[in-house]
């Protein structure tokens, strides 16, 4: 097993508070550090002074070093455009999920092979700005074949896949109550039998507010029935108004709720008192004018986040975590460091790993480098390209 030193950081970022070399604090930080790794994983993190013999040396001539970006969340099976959407949506037009039936006529209408090549360029879009570990979800398909084809394709790129056949109720279903309701048992029944195999995690788009999306009630079936086939929850909630999202996560152990716009003082406890994360988005307010989730707010109260792209066509066009810390740290009241812990560790937690978003000894290894002396630089320099994976040959 041969072990590569990886030296000239000029600052490490561990997220080991623990370690002796580091500053103590959540990030800990080691200036003038080196890692080593083999086999895929980090065998050695410390000061440059202590590395001792390895087979081979990367200098990266004095760069920062964080963990890889953990994007806990994207929708990146999808086919069509909708940036005329986007458009109308700068001049006011309020976003209502309604777009979404758009993109599923394009996606059902796809090869496999185009939505495989769509999948793959967004993954290396991905990749080239830092982020290493992605989770994608389904929900453009919205039938049983569908549904179960995009999770078998973005499959061939994570294992964190989550089937979203709970997305919106498609329009072949939307005429009645009765059908509402058939759509939301076909999701329970045939469409999570075939997705089930294909799948970690389910996922629900709970949001009163719009007429396309779930209710608490059926949310909460969805819920149960993925968790009955073995699945692991996660939830959109608390996107468009105040809604049950937050607590029904909360009261099913979802690992994450995605979103958190719109909370109550009752949401902002119940998801302190838990081990759900709360996943926040800033992309989607960016691209959807609305207002920015107040994280100091819930970091004050004690409660987990997460930052993710929520890379999708309708919301946020925008793979980038960077530009997702710049706008948390700018607009949502999250300083340097929390931003990136979120996007790092905070991201891995919402997808219950502890094996990355991580720079210790038996993590994976799953690091990103930044063209700056310092990880302040992803908020300071928006726009500007300077994270990049790492990839160990
Ligand atoms: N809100 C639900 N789903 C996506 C948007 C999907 C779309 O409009 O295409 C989101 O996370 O924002
Ligand atoms: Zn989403």
């Amino acid at each position: 097993m041969s072990t590569t030193a990886i030296t000239g950081i000029s600052e490490l970022v561990t997220n080991d508070a623990t370690h002796p070399d580091g500053d103590g604090s959540p990030l800990g930080l080691i200036p003038d550090a080196s890692v080593v790794v083999a086999d895929g994983r980090i065998e050695w993190v410390g000061r440059r002074e202590e590395l001792t013999a390895t087979d081979d040396r990367r200098d990266l001539g004095g760069r920062a070093v964080i963990p890889c970006f953990v994007d806990s969340h994207s929708h990146l099976v999808f086919a069509g455009d909708r940036s005329a959407e986007f458009a109308a949506r700068m001049t006011g037009e309020p976003y209502d999920g309604g777009g979404i039936a758009v993109s599923m006529k394009a996606t059902r209408a796809a090869t496999d092979d185009e939505l495989r090549a769509l999948v793959a360029r967004r993954v290396e879009e991905m990749h080239a700005q830092g982020t290493g570990v992605v989770e994608i979800k389904s929900g453009y398909g919205l039938d049983a074949h569908n549904e179960a084809r995009a999770l078998r394709i973005a499959r061939e790129f994570t294992d964190e896949t989550t089937f979203l056949g709970a997305h919106v109720v498609p329009p072949e279903f939307r005429d009645s109550y009765t059908g509402r309701n058939d759509y939301v048992e076909l999701v329970c029944g045939d469409m999570l039998a075939a997705c089930a195999p294909y799948a970690r995690w389910i996922d629900v788009f709970c949001e009163p507010n719009s007429a396309f999306a779930f209710t608490g009630e059926e949310s909460e079936r969805v819920l149960r029935a993925g968790a009955a086939a073995g699945l692991e929850l996660r939830v959109h909630g608390n996107q468009l108004g105040h809604g049950p999202g937050a607590q029904l996560a909360v009261a099913l152990d979802a690992a994450s709720v995605d979103h958190c716009t719109y909370l109550s003082d009752d949401d902002v406890d119940a998801l302190a008192g838990s081990s759900t994360v709360a996943t926040l988005l800033p992309g989607v307010e960016f691209s959807t004018k609305s207002p920015y989730p107040d994280a100091r707010r819930l970091i004050d109260a004690g409660v987990s986040l997460a930052l993710a792209s929520d890379c999708n066509p309708g919301t946020c066009y925008s793979s980038s975590i960077p530009f997702a810390i710049a706008v948390a740290v700018r607009d949502m009241g999250m300083t340097p460091a929390e931003a990136l812990h979120a996007a790092t560790a905070g991201a891995a937690k919402s997808l219950r790993r502890n094996d990355i978003g991580v720079i210790r000894a038996g993590a994976r290894a799953e690091l990103t480098t930044l063209d700056a002396p310092s990880y302040l630089h992803l908020a300071y320099r928006p726009g500007v390209p300077i994270a990049s994976a790492l990839r160990f040959p």
